[in-house]
């Protein structure tokens, strides 16, 4: 069976797209690192399945998986795609996406933007999660020059750390280590931000499960957040990452909303060796719990 995937991305944060809305694809690790492979894969930063949805309110469900197999719950780059993406097909400008931690609401905008309300930013450390009890606005985790982190979850765990000069920070190095902290439990997007002004912040990513990135959508949320409520910025400011800009408010209701562009690179074809049951047998991955309510 042939298997078609679109190649998109947001700000160069890349992303193989494969459609089981209509042909399940019992996906495992083993066969999102094959597909995500740069050599003998594709090659992406996450690989977003999208699937029949499993709540009334939503248009289809979409997991998230990263390079080295490890499932996010939330991917923002992704969730614009995915949205441009089902829009397209349906000529609607609103579109919901579920995903393991709630839905997001995405509205196109006429310049071929979407804005999507992330969720609400999660400030508490059983939110994160942390290991142990901490004020995630000064968490202890740290290496080397960066230290003091603030922790925010956005359906995905992130530390940001603010510096003086975020290019001179060596996070090819600091990034792994930071990721793998044993304050974070379930690892961490490290995020090094740089304040220019009360609305502009530059930002360099480590991902948890993909390394470097151009660009991260929740990562760039929880650095608005991180800033806002460090007093660093006001609570909506452009985002400056290596891939381009992304435009991010904090709502007084809790809510996230970013906006940022979308783009398809290519469409293709998955070779059989890349499918499912042609890689070492594995159990598919585990299926998420259905939801209880519509988040607030
Ligand atoms: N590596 C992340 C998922 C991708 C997030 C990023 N690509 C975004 O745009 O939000 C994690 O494991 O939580």
């Amino acid at each position: 069976m042939v298997r078609r995937f679109l190649k998109m991305h947001g700000l160069g944060n890349d992303f193989v797209v494969l459609d089981a809305r209509r042909d399940p694809l019992p996906l495992t690790p083993a066969v999102a690192r094959a597909i995500a492979d740069r050599r003998t894969g594709v090659g992406c930063d996450q690989l977003v399945l999208l699937e029949p949805p499993r709540h009334p309110a939503a248009d289809l469900f979409m997991r998230i998986l990263n390079p080295d197999g490890s499932e996010s719950g939330a991917c923002g780059n992704a969730t614009r795609c995915v949205a441009s993406l089902v829009a397209d097909g349906s000529g609607r400008a609103e579109v919901t996406v579920e995903t393991v931690t709630g839905l997001l609401r995405c509205r196109l905008r006429a310049d071929g933007s979407v804005t999507v309300d992330m969720g609400p930013a999660r400030l508490d450390w059983t939110q994160i999660p942390l290991a142990a009890a901490h004020d995630t606005l000064h968490v202890p985790a740290g290496a080397g020059p960066l230290q003091d982190a603030c922790c925010v979850g956005m359906g995905n765990p992130h530390a940001v750390f603010f510096v003086d000069d975020a290019e001179a920070v060596d996070l090819p190095s600091l990034g792994p280590v930071l990721e793998h902290h044993p304050l974070f439990p379930q690892r961490c997007n490290i995020e090094v931000a740089q304040v220019l002004a009360p609305d502009h912040i530059r930002m360099r990513v480590w991902e948890r499960g993909a390394g470097i990135t151009r660009a991260c959508g929740s990562g760039s949320c929880a650095t608005l957040v991180a800033a806002a409520r460090r007093g660093l910025t006001g609570r909506a400011a452009w985002i400056e990452l290596d891939g381009g800009r992304l435009w991010i408010e904090w709502h007084g209701d809790g809510h996230v909303l970013m906006t940022g562009p979308v783009a398809t690179a290519f469409t293709g074809e998955l070779s059989e060796a890349l499918l499912p049951g042609s890689l070492a047998a594995e159990p598919p991955l585990p299926e998420p719990p259905l939801p209880e309510t519509v988040p607030a």
